[in-house]
């Protein structure tokens, strides 16, 4: 268990490494803002369920945090994430981990990537487990729409907050109500 989580550690600073890039910003920009950076796991158990069509194992949400590594069941499908107002399944392949952007790496690319909506369904045959490893910022520092990506053109469409206000605000409200950048909006 600790090697898994030093590895998905080292394997969610190698994506920031690659999506810092990407944004045109240096390749150690998303781990250096993000600060000392808390880890946290769920193992999340889905019982089977006797009328799924009448609940969700997890209800529509974002993850608040950064990114989060995804290790889910091979033999049983749950996940389903929201794509041109469709929900598209997810289906488990062999070896692979998904890998979700949280909000904060919307923030921080002021809009550019999208911190997708997803939800666990369950169903009545089996049960189901998923393993998730997020990746938070550090608690005390300042977040928000990088520098490099604000300009004339392309106004900051966030403020800057701590995660710990954000964190606060994402669960004082329903996990499917808007998403929660919404009420960080400039
Ligand atoms: O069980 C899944 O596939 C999704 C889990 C999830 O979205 C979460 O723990 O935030
Ligand atoms: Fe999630």
């Amino acid at each position: 268990m600790s090697t898994y989580c030093k590895e998905v550690r080292q394997l969610g600073f190698r994506l920031y490494a690659m999506i810092s890039e990407s944004l045109g910003l240096e390749q150690d920009y998303i781990k250096k803002v993000l600060g000392e950076q808390e880890q946290h796991m769920a193992v999340n158990f889905y019982p089977k369920c006797p009328s799924p069509e009448l609940t969700y194992g997890l209800p529509a949400h974002t993850d608040p945090n950064a990114l989060t590594i995804l290790m889910m069941d091979e033999q049983v499908a749950g996940l389903q994430v929201l794509k041109e107002g469709r929900w598209i399944a997810v289906n488990p392949r062999p070896n692979a981990l998904v890998i979700n952007l949280g909000d904060q790496l919307q923030a921080l690319s002021n809009g550019r990537y999208k911190s997708v909506w997803h939800r666990a369904v369950v169903n009545s045959d089996r049960p189901r487990m998923s393993i998730a490893s997020f990746l938070c910022p550090c608690n005390s520092v300042k977040l928000g729409p990088a520098e490099k990506l604000i300009g004339e053109k392309s106004p900051a469409v966030y403020r800057n907050y701590t995660y710990d206000e954000y964190y606060k605000k994402f669960w004082s409200r329903n996990l499917d109500q808007e998403h929660c950048l919404e009420l960080f909006r400039t």
